[in-house]
């Protein structure tokens, strides 16, 4: 089967199992490409399990010839554990409702789209605002104001309304419940500091899962983090994997770390934006023109991301330490830095945010 198949990128199929250190998941969408994916490990003569998906990072696919069975799309990069093979046909059956049409809707539904997880008509979204629900539609989804239109529609439903708009929403659905016994929806929360025990209000039978994506979804790097209550099953789990590994890098946790998750990489783009932002007025005020050091600051924070991704076994520190030459530039910055209580100011930033968290689960 490999002699008749290429490996751009890879010297041999040898090298593709290999590349599992990177951890990148590969979501194969058709029938052919998983025979080839099952066939990996008798033609490699040792044991891959045959639900584990093999791996190969995402500058490969590009010039990778599984292409050529079929279409091939890259999920995350979970680092904590391993994924189950997830086909297009069992996402057929899938049908997407987003309750709220805001930011982080639109960021989902562009991660969706852009990936092609799930097709337009299998996506609705109820949204009140005139404005924001002709702004999505443009995107070939079907949007409405009406709640129950959006359920009757959907098996899998999105909260992306704020914490405090959710038993409201909730209500709508224990109704759509009681009234369509046989339907059980699938109720997967993106909302701060909403527990699943919170979710499940109305309906303790209901299938929850608490997800914290963040808004880099858009571009398909979102850093996220679910957990499931115990009514789901594997294959709710392989839904979300799916949805929201198309949007970026996911993992599973506990729920008591998901208020962590929340101010660590939920909040954390806007962190990042700070210090970007700083960066490039520095830039400025050092005399660069404005759209220069926005730039520079902005491919400096991708650039060193990617470093950082791409060894992790690498402390951060010592990446950091191996621009910060002896008596040069960056370690007269970095003292300032330290002097400054900036690493302290980031623990402590993130901790504010995980106890807001942690405040909102209990009393809103
Ligand atoms: N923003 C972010 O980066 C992240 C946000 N989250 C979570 O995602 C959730 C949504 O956040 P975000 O997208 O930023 O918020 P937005 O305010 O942008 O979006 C929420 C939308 O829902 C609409 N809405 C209000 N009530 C209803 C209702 N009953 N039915 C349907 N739509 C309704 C709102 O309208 P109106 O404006 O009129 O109220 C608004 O358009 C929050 O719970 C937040 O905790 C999670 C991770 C990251
Ligand atoms: O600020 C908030 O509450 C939301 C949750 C994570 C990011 N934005």
């Amino acid at each position: 089967m490999f002699s008749r198949l290429t490996f751009p990128g890879f010297r041999s199929a040898e090298r593709f199992a290999d590349l599992s250190k990177f951890s990148t998941y590969c979501y194969i969408r058709d029938q052919k490409s998983v025979s080839f994916i099952r066939a990996l490990p008798s033609a490699l003569n040792r044991s891959i399990s045959s639900r584990s998906i093999p791996l190969c990072p995402p500058e490969a696919l590009s010039s990778f010839t599984v292409r050529k069975a079929g279409r091939a799309v890259f999920g995350n990069r979970p680092d904590l554990r391993t994924r189950s093979l997830v086909t297009t046909s069992k996402m057929n059956d899938v049908s997407v409702g987003f309750y709220g049409g805001g930011m982080m809707a639109e960021a989902i539904l562009k991660g969706l789209l852009n990936r092609k997880t799930i097709a337009p008509q299998n996506m609705w979204v109820c949204e009140l605002v005139q404005a924001r629900r002709e702004e999505l539609a443009k995107l070939g989804v079907s949007v409405t104001a009406d709640g129950e239109e959006m359920l009757s529609n959907s098996n899998t439903i999105f909260l992306a309304v704020k914490p405090n708009i959710v038993p409201i929403v909730l209500e709508d659905v224990t109704n759509f419940e009681k009234q369509n016994r046989r339907k059980q929806l699938l109720v997967v929360s993106i909302c701060a500091g909403v527990d699943l025990g919170s979710l499940a209000a109305g309906n303790p039978r209901r299938k929850c899962i608490r997800v914290m994506p963040n808004q880099a979804c858009l571009v398909g790097e979102a850093a996220s983090s679910f957990t499931l209550n115990k009514k789901c099953t594997q294959e709710d789990r392989e839904v979300v994997e799916t949805l929201m590994g198309s949007c970026g890098l996911l993992s599973e946790v506990p729920e008591k770390s998901i208020n962590a998750v929340t101010g660590l990489s939920g909040s954390g783009p806007a962190y990042v934006y700070m210090m970007m932002e700083a960066m490039s007025d520095a830039g400025v005020r050092e005399g660069l023109p404005r759209a220069v050091a926005r730039q520079l600051a902005c491919q400096t924070v991708l650039g060193a991301a990617k470093m950082a991704l791409e060894q992790p076994d690498v402390h951060l520190g010592e990446l950091r330490n191996r621009v910060e030459s002896p008596g040069g530039t960056t370690i007269a910055a970095s003292a300032i830095l330290e002097n400054r209580g900036f690493r302290s100011a980031v623990i402590e930033a993130i901790r504010e945010a995980t106890n807001r968290a942690e405040e909102m689960s209990k009393k809103e």
